[in-house]
């Protein structure tokens, strides 16, 4: 069953869970197409990153997205064999107005051949920047994988969950995007219902309840069953909390 379509007309079934599921290669001939964008935000589970990565047929990093990635791999190599450790993840593109990517970081990239973008636009932020070469790129793309954070600058965090909604929401309502951050997964949830299958429904579980910045919002809610139905007339955002360890 496909975990992401509409299967009667009215309810879309997710299953949050799926991209963190072990995948012994890259994903380059799946029916669903997805592509990986890696933010300038910190990336501490190699495990993490290789299931996104492998799930995932384009990887782009935006600007200094590419560092992150750079520092994770080279840390587990030995410091002579950066072109292995770089070349075990490698990003089909690296892309942004570039003031973050280190030039040692630049040059290491492009000698193993990973092409390099510039758009010095002022007015788009990397991510969004890396949005529209995903499209040009994998025209079918149907998930967007997002490894980030909202922690750290909130101008960022609060810029990037803005940025999610309106690309979800206003400019590609055909594709779901997916923040993966350190401790959770989340996904705007279209207006209607949704039926999210987890590991684990909701223990505070809530009907016909008005939601709103600065009125009500269920945050902390446990998962306490396999199947949430979430039935909403404006869009929200779900996060689920991610389990400590992934297993093999
Ligand atoms: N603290 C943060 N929290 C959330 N997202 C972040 C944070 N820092 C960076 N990002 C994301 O990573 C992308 C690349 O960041 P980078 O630091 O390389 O460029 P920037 O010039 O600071 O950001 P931008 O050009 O997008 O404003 C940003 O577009 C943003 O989406
Ligand atoms: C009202 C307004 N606020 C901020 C910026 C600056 N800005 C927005 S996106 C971006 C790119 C960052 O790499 C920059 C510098 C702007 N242009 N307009």
């Amino acid at each position: 069953m496909d975990h992401h379509l509409a299967t009667n007309g009215t309810s879309v079934e997710l299953r949050p869970t799926q991209y963190v599921e072990r995948k012994a290669h890259r994903n380059c001939d799946a029916k669903r197409k997805a592509a990986l964008i890696v933010l300038n935000c910190p990336i501490k589970e190699p495990l993490y990153l290789e299931r996104l990565y492998n799930h995932a047929s384009f990887c782009i990093c935006a600007d200094g997205g590419a560092n992150r990635l750079h520092d994770l791999l080279t840390s587990q190599y030995e410091p002579s064999d950066w072109t292995k450790a770089l070349r075990s993840l490698p990003p089909d593109l690296i892309h942004g107005d570039l003031d973050s990517l280190h030039d040692t970081v630049r040059q290491r990239y492009e000698q193993i051949g990973v092409e390099v973008s510039q758009d010095g636009d002022q007015y788009s932020t990397d991510f969004g920047k890396c949005i529209k070469k995903v499209i040009e790129r994998l025209p079918d793309v149907r998930d967007i994988l997002v490894l980030g954070s909202i922690g750290g600058r909130v101008d960022q965090g609060i810029g990037l969950l803005h940025e999610l909604y309106r690309e979800q929401v206003h400019r590609h309502p055909d594709v779901r995007f997916w923040l993966f951050s350190e401790a959770s997964v989340s996904t705007v949830l279209s207006c209607g219902t949704t039926v999210i299958y987890t590991p684990l429904g909701l223990e505070w579980d809530v009907v016909d309840w008005e939601s709103e910045m600065g009125g009500q919002v269920s945050t902390s809610n446990h998962i306490v069953a396999e199947r949430i139905t979430v039935t909403t007339t404006k869009e929200v955002l779900f996060t689920v909390e991610r389990a400590r360890a992934l297993d093999d």
